[in-house]
């Protein structure tokens, strides 16, 4: 044995025979009859409040007040936003909309001079003549104003795609760069799915609304300074007209987002069949074995449902619309009564009660205006909230920085007393685990499922912290090193490869930072070293060719052409240390058995460390060491002949998979390459 190990005093463990989670069956036989989804009566429960919708109609639940008092602090935020992204469009869009504001109060003062005019004692002609300057300046006031919230839109149209790019760069830069554990967290998984959905979408959105809000809200005060230059008796009644109307307004906004929360969550049940139906990869099975017919036949029950909801909703709508109108209308009617009053009582001459009417119709129109959009807005920015809540968390979540580099070559990593546990659970991963690596050795990790061969595996790359003991390169604790810095010099092909949907070349150098570029001679002889090259020259476009189905001309691979991929991948960057993490499990023989030959003899750094995780043992054979682990430990260590020799857990399990082949492999009494779990 060449290497110290936690191996229990009494010696090294017998074979085991019975699998050790292996427990007593108590599940009852299945009904005759399920319900494909939600029952009718209970179709968007549990859907209403999952991760992605928890915000949808919270504006119909907020009181008046709530909505009114976060209103200055979202429009302070997306202010701010928005002068980050482009402070000139922001500050022209500020200024336009003010002056549009003031152009309108304007227009309204010079209409009622027109009006004034037009009420004047004389001849009709004399009295539109003497109206036309007051009729230029109205059309005059108009013109501007048109062409100010073509400025506001202008600005806007500038400010807003930059808004959302700034926050889709910086949240995406963000989650990409979180540690692994922070990731594989459920909760964490919510929060960026919601942040990315919906968050991203109202983010865009929002921008326009808080401009309808504050155009609404200034059009209100100038209407208000309007009635009262004309006279402060028609304040109350702006007030007496626009309250009912405010009423309805708001009753109205509120239906309308809690249908709009069903009609959601609705469609979001209804859209899990269209992915299913469309889906490229689910396509095979979904043909093979008729399940189509009974997916058509859920789709068209639900969307029967949505149909009946619509049907609901929008009559809804309309009898909640007429009775807005019928609220609005007396309040309105209340108010024209006290108008007459006023110039029966001669409190007002006819052409400022004429203007008193247009400016109460301004005011209503406004203030309807304003209270939908406010509504808008509320819930809109609980989504930008949780978008900018994400990135907050994100960078508490970053992996270290320092000055300190993880070095270009490395002779030895010595991995001590390494203790992990994940979070929420009980049993450490790795529970004490000690071992040294050093140049050009290819050591292999063996031992049962769960066993924390990945575990090491990960805290070995970078992606996990050890809790307690420590991983040292060359002398130097990794946390002492800049985490990506580490990560960068650890290559890992996993067993379940990524599938970028780019081309053939770019999946082998995505690894090193780049998709555009690469190193031809390197690119050819990791290839060829993980038997890639005979899969890209076969395909269409060869090193060109576009890797994913789901675009035109794209190529589809086998999973053990990705395989193959995958591993040229890990072999082609500069690694320290490759980690090879059952990267063989789909490939058939021959070409597993290609792969271990390249990473044994043909890296193409001589000093590279590999790590080899395996359960068919015949691959680790001709491994410098192999390691075998047990509930987090390492339970034996040497080479092949050496573990074959102590006759404990490896020899156990390596005659167990022998037994299964008929012919020796290339060492006498080895397996050949085939699957046979221990
Ligand atoms: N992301 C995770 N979160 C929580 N627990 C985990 C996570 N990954 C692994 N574990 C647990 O840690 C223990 C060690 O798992 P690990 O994946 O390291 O084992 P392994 O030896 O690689 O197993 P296998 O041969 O099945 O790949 C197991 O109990 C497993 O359930």
């Amino acid at each position: 044995m060449s290497e110290p190990t936690d191996a229990p005093a009494g010696g090294i463990p017998g074979p085991r025979t019975a699998h050790p989670h292996s427990r007593p069956r108590t599940l009852p036989l299945p009904p005759a009859t399920v319900p494909a989804g939600p029952e009718d009566a209970d179709m968007t429960d549990g859907l209403e409040e999952a991760y992605w919708s928890v915000h949808d109609g919270a504006a119909a639940s907020a009181s008046v007040p709530q909505v009114l008092a976060r209103l200055p602090k979202i429009t302070a935020l997306i202010g701010r936003l928005a002068w980050q992204a482009d402070r000139a469009s922001t500050l022209t869009a500020v200024l336009c909309q003010l002056a549009s504001a003031a152009m309108a109060a304007l227009g309204l003062i010079a209409s009622v001079g027109v009006l004034h005019h037009l009420f004047s004692q004389g001849p009709t002609p004399d009295r539109v003549r003497a109206a036309v300057p007051q009729l230029l300046l109205v059309a005059g006031f108009l013109a501007t104003r048109a062409l100010l919230e073509a400025g506001v839109a202008t600005a806007q149209a500038r400010v807003t795609p930059k808004i959302r790019t700034a926050l889709e760069s910086e949240f995406l830069r963000l989650t990409a760069h979180v540690r692994l554990e922070a990731v594989e967290d459920a909760d964490w998984h919510d929060e960026v799915h919601r942040a990315n959905d919906r968050g991203l979408f109202y983010a865009r959105m929002i921008v326009g609304q808080v401009v309808a809000l504050a155009s609404a809200a200034l059009r209100l005060i100038g209407t208000a300074g309007v009635l009262g230059i004309l006279h402060p008796a028609l304040l109350p009644l702006l007030l007496l007209s626009v309250v009912p109307v405010g009423v309805a307004a708001v009753h109205s906004a509120r239906a309308r987002f809690r249908s709009f929360k069903r009609w959601n969550a609705l469609q979001r049940r209804i859209r899990v069949f269209s992915w299913l139906l469309l889906d490229v990869d689910a396509a095979a099975e979904l043909r093979s074995d008729a399940a189509q017919g009974a997916l058509l036949d859920e789709h068209r029950r639900l969307t029967t449902k949505i149909a009946e909801e619509d049907t609901r909703l929008g009559v809804n709508a309309a009898l909640l619309h007429l009775a807005g109108r019928a609220v609005g209308g007396v309040g309105t009617g209340i108010t024209y009564a006290a108008l007459a009053a006023m110039l029966i009582a001669g409190w007002l001459p006819l052409a400022a009660g004429a203007g008193a009417v247009l400016a109460i119709q301004v005011g209503q129109s406004s203030l309807t205006q304003l209270i939908e959009v406010a509504h808008l807005v509320y819930e809109h920015a609980l989504w930008v909230d949780d978008l900018l809540a994400v990135q907050e968390r994100s960078r508490r979540l970053l992996p270290r920085t320092s000055e300190v580099r993880a070095p270009e070559r490395v002779k030895e990593i010595t991995v001590r007393d390494v203790h992990f546990t994940y979070p929420g659970k009980d049993t450490p991963a790795l529970n004490g685990v000690s071992f040294t690596l050093r140049a050009g050795e290819t050591v292999a990790f063996v031992g049962l499922n769960g066993s924390g061969k990945s575990t090491c595996a990960k805290l070995l790359a970078g992606l996990y912290e050890a809790q307690r003991g420590s991983v040292r390169w060359d002398g130097v604790d990794v946390l002492e090193m800049d985490a990506q810095s580490v990560q960068r010099r650890v290559a890992c092909v996993l067993q379940d490869p990524v599938r970028f949907p780019f081309s053939a070349l770019s999946n082998i150098t995505v690894g090193t930072g780049t998709l555009t570029e690469a190193e031809p001679r390197r690119a050819m002889a990791a290839a060829r070293a993980a038997g890639a090259d005979g899969v890209v020259e076969a395909l269409p476009g060869q090193w060109k060719a576009l890797l994913s189905k789901r675009f035109k001309g794209g190529q589809q691979l086998s999973g053990g052409q990705w395989a193959k991929i995958a591993v040229a991948r890990g072999l082609y960057q500069d690694a320290v240390l490759l980690l090879l993490d059952e990267p063989t499990a789909s490939m058939d023989p021959p070409s597993e058995h290609a792969v271990y030959e390249a990473v044994l003899r043909g890296r193409l750094r001589t000093d590279q460390i590999t790590v080899l995780i395996s359960h068919r043992l015949a691959s680790v054979v001709d491994c410098d060491r192999i390691l075998v682990f047990d509930g987090g430990r390492i339970v034996e260590s040497g080479s092949h002949d050496e573990l074959m020799a102590a006759g404990g857990d490896y020899a156990a399990m390596f005659t167990l998979q022998a037994s299964g082949y008929r012919t020796g492999g290339h060492r006498s009494g080895s397996p050949a390459a085939g699957e046979a779990g221990p």
